[in-house]
């Protein structure tokens, strides 16, 4: 039997798996959310057809797995307001960027079974990519559980180490706006060249979506892929050394550690020390 599962603050990130979730087959009656604003509960409840509370504490009372994904400066509020009514038998998911398991036990306060993710909002259309850790009361079921409802939307990894997930919140729960502002360029130039936006939409993210494509599904090292692409004196030869003078090497990695750092900004914050 699936197990009832309450999304406490549903907003973009929760909106995302749940539409994933529904997509795949979970079953709505088996899905609540939580939300304080009248409005957002009843647009949520109309687009998928999920019970939405206004009341965390209804919403656990209900759950047998319960997934935090509130903001991140939210989740300890919300967390010691629902305490009374959590169960050693549920398992508690959080999706706050820069949470410590160690801060979500210490909030908890009781012996349950926690996992902190970081997923993304790809999620909502069948191709999320999540990280995820487990603490120590996390059996080796429920973690294959958990394996299970990330499957249904799109894939994850699990990380032995939590500083890791500082790298996975850079390398896919931040990125899909790195790859969304990188097509808003393209748009842009295609348009500035002529072309008219629907044209230029279409054709550079069926491109991005067809190189992410090659890049899962065949065996050949990416810099080949590149290089299938580049003819000496040709066209993306040119293409590229514009972006090697950029220092695209260094762009990039200046972004990665700026969204690490601030990952680790705000487990030192949300601590729970
Ligand atoms: N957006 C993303 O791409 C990703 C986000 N995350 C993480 O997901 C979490 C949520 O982010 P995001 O979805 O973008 O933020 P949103 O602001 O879109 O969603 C948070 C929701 O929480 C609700 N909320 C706040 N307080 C309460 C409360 N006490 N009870 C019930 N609901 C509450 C808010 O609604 P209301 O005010 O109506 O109650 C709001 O809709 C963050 O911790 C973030 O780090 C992780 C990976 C990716
Ligand atoms: O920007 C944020 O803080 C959240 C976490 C990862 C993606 N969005």
């Amino acid at each position: 039997m699936k197990p009832s599962i309450a999304f406490i603050g549903v907003g973009n990130m929760a909106s995302a798996i749940i539409g994933g979730m529904i997509e795949a087959g979970y079953p709505a009656a088996k899905i609540m959310g939580t939300s304080r604003t009248a409005e957002k509960r009843a647009a949520y409840s109309a687009m998928y057809g999920i019970e939405m509370l206004d009341n965390n504490n209804a919403a656990l009372d209900q759950a047998d797995a319960v997934v935090l994904c509130v903001k991140p400066a939210q989740i300890q509020g919300v967390i010691e307001d629902f305490s009374d009514h959590i169960r050693a038998d549920q398992i508690f998911l959080s999706v706050a960027a820069g949470v410590e398991l160690a801060a979500l036990e210490k909030w908890l306060n009781q012996p349950v079974a926690v996992v902190r993710s970081m997923p993304n909002t790809p999620s909502q259309v069948g191709s999320g990519m999540s990280g995820l850790i487990a603490n120590a009361r996390t059996s080796d079921e429920q973690k294959a559980w958990v394996s299970s409802v990330f499957a249904s939307i799109g894939d994850s990894v699990w990380v032995d180490d939590e500083a890791h997930m500082h790298t996975v919140t850079a390398l896919s729960g931040s990125a899909p706006a790195y790859f969304f502002r990188f097509l808003e360029a393209m748009i842009k130039s295609g348009q500035e060249q002529g072309l008219n936006e629907e044209a230029c939409r279409r054709l550079a993210s069926y491109t991005m979506l067809g190189a992410a494509k090659m890049v899962t599904e065949l065996d050949t090292p990416i810099s080949q892929l590149r290089k299938n692409i580049t003819s000496p004196n040709g066209t993306t030869e040119q293409a590229l050394l514009s972006f090697e003078d950029a220092n695209i090497d260094k762009v990039v990695d200046d972004a990665m550690t700026a969204c690490a750092n601030r990952s680790k900004q705000l487990a030192s914050q949300f601590s729970g020390q």
